[in-house]
Protein backbone atom coordinates (compact mmCIF):
# COMPACT_ATOMS: atom_id res chain seq x y z
CA UNK A 1 0.00 0.00 0.00
CA UNK A 2 1.15 3.50 -1.00
CA UNK A 3 1.47 6.44 1.49
CA UNK A 4 -0.66 9.34 0.35
CA UNK A 5 0.95 12.57 -0.70
CA UNK A 6 0.73 15.51 1.43
CA UNK A 7 -2.16 17.49 0.27
CA UNK A 8 -0.77 20.72 -1.09
CA UNK A 9 -3.24 24.05 0.10
CA UNK A 10 -6.16 24.40 -2.77
CA UNK A 11 -5.16 27.51 -4.62
CA UNK A 12 -8.60 29.10 -5.25
CA UNK A 13 -9.67 32.48 -5.05
CA UNK A 14 -9.33 35.84 -6.99
CA UNK A 15 -6.52 36.01 -9.52
CA UNK A 16 -3.45 38.94 -8.95
CA UNK A 17 -1.08 40.38 -11.94
CA UNK A 18 1.93 38.22 -11.90
CA UNK A 19 4.56 39.09 -9.37
CA UNK A 20 6.57 41.01 -11.27
CA UNK A 21 4.18 43.84 -11.73
CA UNK A 22 2.19 43.52 -8.79
CA UNK A 23 2.26 45.74 -5.47
CA UNK A 24 0.78 44.16 -2.17
CA UNK A 25 -1.49 46.15 0.33
CA UNK A 26 -2.67 43.80 2.85
CA UNK A 27 -4.39 44.24 5.72
CA UNK A 28 -3.03 42.88 8.99
CA UNK A 29 -5.40 41.59 11.76
CA UNK A 30 -8.19 39.09 9.92
CA UNK A 31 -5.87 38.74 7.41
CA UNK A 32 -2.89 38.11 7.80
CA UNK A 33 -3.46 37.13 11.05
CA UNK A 34 -6.58 35.30 12.87
CA UNK A 35 -8.37 38.00 15.43
CA UNK A 36 -7.38 36.94 18.85
CA UNK A 37 -8.94 37.43 22.32
CA UNK A 38 -6.70 40.60 22.37
CA UNK A 39 -4.90 42.77 20.66
CA UNK A 40 -1.68 41.31 21.75
CA UNK A 41 -2.34 37.86 21.76
CA UNK A 42 -2.26 37.41 17.75
CA UNK A 43 -0.36 35.06 16.07
CA UNK A 44 1.68 34.89 13.02
CA UNK A 45 1.09 30.94 10.96
CA UNK A 46 4.24 28.81 11.40
CA UNK A 47 5.67 29.45 8.29
CA UNK A 48 3.95 32.46 6.89
CA UNK A 49 6.95 35.10 7.94
CA UNK A 50 9.20 32.50 5.17
CA UNK A 51 5.73 33.63 2.89
CA UNK A 52 6.08 37.03 3.34
CA UNK A 53 9.36 37.41 2.46
CA UNK A 54 9.48 35.49 -0.60
CA UNK A 55 6.61 37.59 -1.45
CA UNK A 56 8.08 40.57 -0.78
CA UNK A 57 11.24 39.82 -2.50
CA UNK A 58 9.31 38.22 -5.85
CA UNK A 59 7.33 41.45 -6.22
CA UNK A 60 10.54 44.06 -5.90
CA UNK A 61 9.56 44.77 -2.10
CA UNK A 62 6.25 46.05 -3.30
CA UNK A 63 4.90 44.74 -0.18
CA UNK A 64 2.77 47.28 2.43
CA UNK A 65 0.85 46.25 5.60
CA UNK A 66 -2.01 48.70 5.45
CA UNK A 67 -3.48 48.24 8.83
CA UNK A 68 -5.60 50.39 12.02
CA UNK A 69 -2.38 49.17 14.54
CA UNK A 70 0.28 51.88 14.99
CA UNK A 71 3.85 51.07 12.55
CA UNK A 72 5.83 49.97 15.81
CA UNK A 73 3.17 47.26 16.52
CA UNK A 74 3.76 45.42 12.59
CA UNK A 75 7.43 45.72 13.47
CA UNK A 76 6.85 43.94 16.98
CA UNK A 77 4.43 41.22 15.07
CA UNK A 78 6.28 40.58 12.16
CA UNK A 79 9.68 40.99 12.97
CA UNK A 80 12.58 40.50 10.47
CA UNK A 81 9.66 40.87 7.67
CA UNK A 82 10.90 44.35 6.08
CA UNK A 83 7.35 46.14 4.83
CA UNK A 84 6.47 49.62 4.05
CA UNK A 85 3.39 50.59 6.85
CA UNK A 86 0.91 52.61 6.23
CA UNK A 87 -0.90 52.25 10.21
CA UNK A 88 -3.68 54.00 11.72
CA UNK A 89 -5.66 53.33 8.87
CA UNK A 90 -3.49 55.96 6.89
CA UNK A 91 -2.62 58.40 9.09
CA UNK A 92 1.00 57.24 9.44
CA UNK A 93 3.38 56.25 6.60
CA UNK A 94 6.48 54.25 5.96
CA UNK A 95 6.92 53.83 2.83
CA UNK A 96 9.86 51.80 2.40
CA UNK A 97 11.40 49.43 5.57
CA UNK A 98 14.46 51.33 5.88
CA UNK A 99 13.10 54.94 5.72
CA UNK A 100 11.95 56.95 8.71
CA UNK A 101 7.81 57.26 9.21
CA UNK A 102 6.77 60.54 7.78
CA UNK A 103 5.83 63.15 10.00
CA UNK A 104 1.97 63.37 11.36
CA UNK A 105 0.19 66.52 11.12
CA UNK A 106 -3.58 66.88 12.25
CA UNK A 107 -5.18 67.82 15.43
CA UNK A 108 -4.35 66.11 18.75
CA UNK A 109 -7.08 63.97 20.66
CA UNK A 110 -8.43 66.05 23.53
CA UNK A 111 -6.76 64.27 26.69
CA UNK A 112 -10.40 64.65 28.09
CA UNK A 113 -11.48 62.13 25.52
CA UNK A 114 -9.01 59.59 26.85
CA UNK A 115 -9.56 60.32 30.65
CA UNK A 116 -13.29 59.28 30.06
CA UNK A 117 -12.45 56.23 28.63
CA UNK A 118 -9.86 55.15 30.63
CA UNK A 119 -12.66 55.73 33.77
CA UNK A 120 -15.11 53.93 31.11
CA UNK A 121 -13.34 50.80 30.51
CA UNK A 122 -12.47 50.92 34.34
CA UNK A 123 -16.09 50.08 34.98
CA UNK A 124 -16.65 47.27 32.59
CA UNK A 125 -14.28 44.37 32.94
CA UNK A 126 -13.36 42.70 29.90
CA UNK A 127 -12.94 45.69 28.17
CA UNK A 128 -9.77 47.54 27.12
CA UNK A 129 -8.44 51.46 26.01
CA UNK A 130 -6.36 50.88 22.98
CA UNK A 131 -4.25 54.43 22.42
CA UNK A 132 -3.31 55.53 19.19
CA UNK A 133 -1.09 58.60 18.27
CA UNK A 134 -4.22 60.67 17.14
CA UNK A 135 -6.98 58.12 18.56
CA UNK A 136 -8.64 55.73 20.48
CA UNK A 137 -10.38 52.24 20.60
CA UNK A 138 -12.61 50.91 23.21
CA UNK A 139 -12.48 47.14 22.62
CA UNK A 140 -15.09 45.29 24.14
CA UNK A 141 -14.99 41.43 23.07
CA UNK A 142 -14.35 40.48 26.38
CA UNK A 143 -17.97 42.22 27.37
CA UNK A 144 -20.26 42.22 24.09
CA UNK A 145 -23.10 43.42 26.19
CA UNK A 146 -21.08 47.21 26.40
CA UNK A 147 -21.47 48.16 22.83
CA UNK A 148 -24.07 50.12 22.73
CA UNK A 149 -23.04 51.38 26.25
CA UNK A 150 -19.67 52.23 24.77
CA UNK A 151 -21.16 53.74 21.42
CA UNK A 152 -23.41 56.42 23.28
CA UNK A 153 -20.02 57.74 25.05
CA UNK A 154 -18.49 58.00 22.73
CA UNK A 155 -21.02 59.66 20.85
CA UNK A 156 -21.47 61.90 23.22
CA UNK A 157 -18.18 63.26 23.26
CA UNK A 158 -17.64 64.05 19.97
CA UNK A 159 -20.94 65.67 19.39
CA UNK A 160 -20.70 69.77 18.17
CA UNK A 161 -17.25 68.85 16.32
CA UNK A 162 -16.42 66.97 13.24
CA UNK A 163 -12.62 67.13 13.25
CA UNK A 164 -12.83 63.46 15.18
CA UNK A 165 -15.15 60.69 13.83
CA UNK A 166 -16.27 57.27 15.36
CA UNK A 167 -16.10 53.89 13.48
CA UNK A 168 -17.12 50.27 13.90
CA UNK A 169 -14.12 47.70 14.51
CA UNK A 170 -14.30 43.93 15.54
CA UNK A 171 -16.08 44.10 18.67
CA UNK A 172 -14.16 47.88 19.27
CA UNK A 173 -15.21 51.59 18.59
CA UNK A 174 -12.74 53.41 17.31
CA UNK A 175 -12.25 57.36 17.14
CA UNK A 176 -9.69 58.88 14.80
CA UNK A 177 -9.45 61.74 12.57
CA UNK A 178 -11.76 62.50 9.60
CA UNK A 179 -10.81 62.11 6.36
CA UNK A 180 -8.14 59.27 7.65
CA UNK A 181 -8.65 55.94 5.48
CA UNK A 182 -7.11 53.28 4.26
CA UNK A 183 -7.84 54.24 0.42
CA UNK A 184 -5.80 57.50 0.66
CA UNK A 185 -3.02 55.08 2.32
CA UNK A 186 -3.05 53.42 -0.87
CA UNK A 187 -3.11 55.97 -2.94
CA UNK A 188 0.08 57.13 -0.94
CA UNK A 189 1.76 54.56 -1.19
CA UNK A 190 1.24 53.61 -5.02
CA UNK A 191 2.84 57.38 -5.56
CA UNK A 192 6.02 56.17 -4.95
CA UNK A 193 9.00 53.48 -5.45
CA UNK A 194 8.86 50.67 -4.93
CA UNK A 195 4.92 50.68 -5.39
CA UNK A 196 4.58 52.89 -8.15
CA UNK A 197 3.74 51.89 -11.69
CA UNK A 198 2.80 48.36 -9.74
CA UNK A 199 -0.78 46.51 -10.31
CA UNK A 200 -1.79 47.24 -6.23
CA UNK A 201 -3.53 43.91 -4.85
CA UNK A 202 -5.41 45.03 -1.97
CA UNK A 203 -7.44 42.25 0.41
CA UNK A 204 -8.75 42.91 4.15
CA UNK A 205 -11.66 41.98 5.86
CA UNK A 206 -13.48 44.72 7.55
CA UNK A 207 -15.43 47.82 7.20
CA UNK A 208 -12.20 49.98 7.01
CA UNK A 209 -10.82 48.21 4.60
CA UNK A 210 -13.39 48.96 1.81
CA UNK A 211 -11.65 52.16 1.05
CA UNK A 212 -8.74 50.62 0.27
CA UNK A 213 -10.53 47.72 -1.92
CA UNK A 214 -12.24 50.82 -3.88
CA UNK A 215 -8.55 52.11 -4.33
CA UNK A 216 -7.42 49.65 -5.44
CA UNK A 217 -9.24 49.16 -8.25
CA UNK A 218 -9.66 52.59 -9.13
CA UNK A 219 -5.94 52.74 -9.82
CA UNK A 220 -6.66 49.91 -12.17
CA UNK A 221 -5.54 46.92 -9.53
CA UNK A 222 -7.31 44.36 -7.66
CA UNK A 223 -9.23 45.09 -4.50
CA UNK A 224 -10.42 42.30 -2.23
CA UNK A 225 -12.41 41.13 0.99
CA UNK A 226 -12.73 38.50 2.99
CA UNK A 227 -15.30 36.97 3.47
CA UNK A 228 -16.92 37.81 -0.17
CA UNK A 229 -13.36 37.12 -2.35
CA UNK A 230 -11.84 34.50 0.08
CA UNK A 231 -13.84 32.60 2.19
CA UNK A 232 -11.81 32.80 5.45
CA UNK A 233 -8.15 34.09 6.46
CA UNK A 234 -7.03 30.62 6.05
CA UNK A 235 -8.16 30.20 2.37
CA UNK A 236 -6.37 33.81 1.71
CA UNK A 237 -2.89 32.96 3.36
CA UNK A 238 -3.37 29.64 1.18
CA UNK A 239 -3.44 31.41 -1.67
CA UNK A 240 -0.95 33.77 -0.85
CA UNK A 241 1.34 30.95 0.30
CA UNK A 242 0.43 29.34 -3.26
CA UNK A 243 1.19 32.79 -5.11
CA UNK A 244 4.72 33.25 -3.90
CA UNK A 245 5.79 29.67 -4.52
CA UNK A 246 4.50 30.01 -8.42
CA UNK A 247 3.90 33.53 -9.14
O1 LIG B 1 -6.63 47.19 10.02
P1 LIG B 1 -6.31 45.95 10.80
O2 LIG B 1 -4.89 45.51 10.64
O3 LIG B 1 -7.29 44.84 10.51
O4 LIG B 1 -6.48 46.35 12.35
C1 LIG B 1 -7.80 46.61 12.86
C2 LIG B 1 -7.75 46.68 14.37
O5 LIG B 1 -7.19 45.45 14.80
C3 LIG B 1 -6.96 45.26 16.20
O6 LIG B 1 -8.18 44.99 16.85
C4 LIG B 1 -8.90 43.88 16.33
O7 LIG B 1 -8.08 42.70 16.38
C5 LIG B 1 -7.78 42.19 17.70
C6 LIG B 1 -6.86 41.00 17.55
O8 LIG B 1 -7.43 40.01 16.75
C7 LIG B 1 -9.09 41.83 18.42
O9 LIG B 1 -8.80 41.36 19.73
C8 LIG B 1 -9.98 43.06 18.47
O10 LIG B 1 -11.25 42.70 19.03
C9 LIG B 1 -10.21 43.65 17.07
O11 LIG B 1 -10.96 44.86 17.13
C10 LIG B 1 -6.22 46.44 16.80
O12 LIG B 1 -6.23 46.34 18.19
C11 LIG B 1 -6.78 47.80 16.36
O13 LIG B 1 -5.88 48.83 16.75
C12 LIG B 1 -6.87 47.83 14.83
O14 LIG B 1 -7.44 49.09 14.43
Amino acid sequence: MTTPSPTVPESTGPTAPTADRAAFLLDFDGTLVDIAPTPASVQLEPGFADVLLRLRDRCGGALAIVTGRPIEQIDHFLPGIPTAVAGEHGLTLRRYPDRAEEPVTGAKLPSDWRDRAEELVGRFPGTALEEKKAGLVLHYRGNPEVEETFKSAILSWLSGQDVFEIHPSKMAWEIRLAGINKGNAVEALMEQAPFAGRVPFFVGDDVTDMDGVRAARELGGFGYLIPDDFQTAQAFRAWLTHYAETA
